[in-house]
């Protein structure tokens, strides 16, 4: 099997898995997995596309530019600049952006301080973090209707083989040397917005009860 079908076998099956959890809405969402090195190609999903859907125009092959590789009538994905930006400056293999609820309200609500930072959970060892009480954060940039913009600043946070950025009020991007890295990151990230804000929202009502209670 050549390398380009293995790639895209592997990619249409994390698109599987992610929409079988129901992270693509409304068209939303994007994944791209590296093919080559030299030269740097990758496949990336199609824009407009319903992710859910699987079809033989799922993903199409690019350069390092974000160009298309083959003439075809498809649209790379709009968001294929910030996939250029994690194969152009790290060693990652696969990067892959959602939209969930989940992680649009964690957004919003540290959006201005910039960051989120989670501590003592035992899935931050999903990150390959072992320490006892370790902390993992991530970052939360503007979310610029500009892509080269936005590709400009989420490129700072771009320095490791693996990582993840939240765009406000938008997504997350989060990549790894593999398939299957990035996809246990982004499960892992997902698991730690919705575990904070079960946890804020029934300490709201807690809180409620108690003062009703007074
Ligand atoms: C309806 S979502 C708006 C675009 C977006 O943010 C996204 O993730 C999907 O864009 P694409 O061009 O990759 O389909
Ligand atoms: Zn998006």
């Amino acid at each position: 099997m050549s390398q380009l079908l293995k790639r895209w076998n592997e990619l249409a099956e994390v698109k599987e898995e992610l929409a079988n959890r129901d992270w693509f809405f409304g068209t939303s969402g994007n994944l791209s997995i590296k093919v080559s090195n030299e030269p740097l190609h990758f496949l990336v999903s199609s824009s407009g596309k319903d992710k859910r859907k699987k079809t033989n125009e799922d993903f199409l092959l690019v350069d390092k530019n974000g160009k298309q590789v083959e003439s075809t009538s498809l649209k790379p994905s709009a968001e294929t600049l910030l996939h250029q930006q994690v194969y152009n400056k790290t060693n990652a293999g696969c990067s892959l952006h959602i939209h969930t609820v989940d992680n649009n309200v964690i957004s919003e609500l540290y959006g201005d301080a910039g960051e989120i930072v989670f501590k003592s959970q035992e899935i931050i060892k999903a990150f390959g973090i072992w320490e006892e009480d370790a902390e993992i954060k991530i970052p939360i940039i503007y979310n610029f209707a500009d892509i080269p913009s936005l590709a400009n600043e989420f490129s700072h946070y771009v320095k490791e083989d693996t990582g993840a950025v939240l765009i406000r009020n938008h997504g997350i991007t989060v990549w790894g040397k593999t398939a299957f890295d990035a996809k246990k990151h982004l499960e892992a990230w997902e698991f730690l917005f919705s575990y904070h804000l079960k946890l804020l929202s029934v300490k709201n009502v807690l809180r409620t009860q108690a003062e009703i209670s007074i």
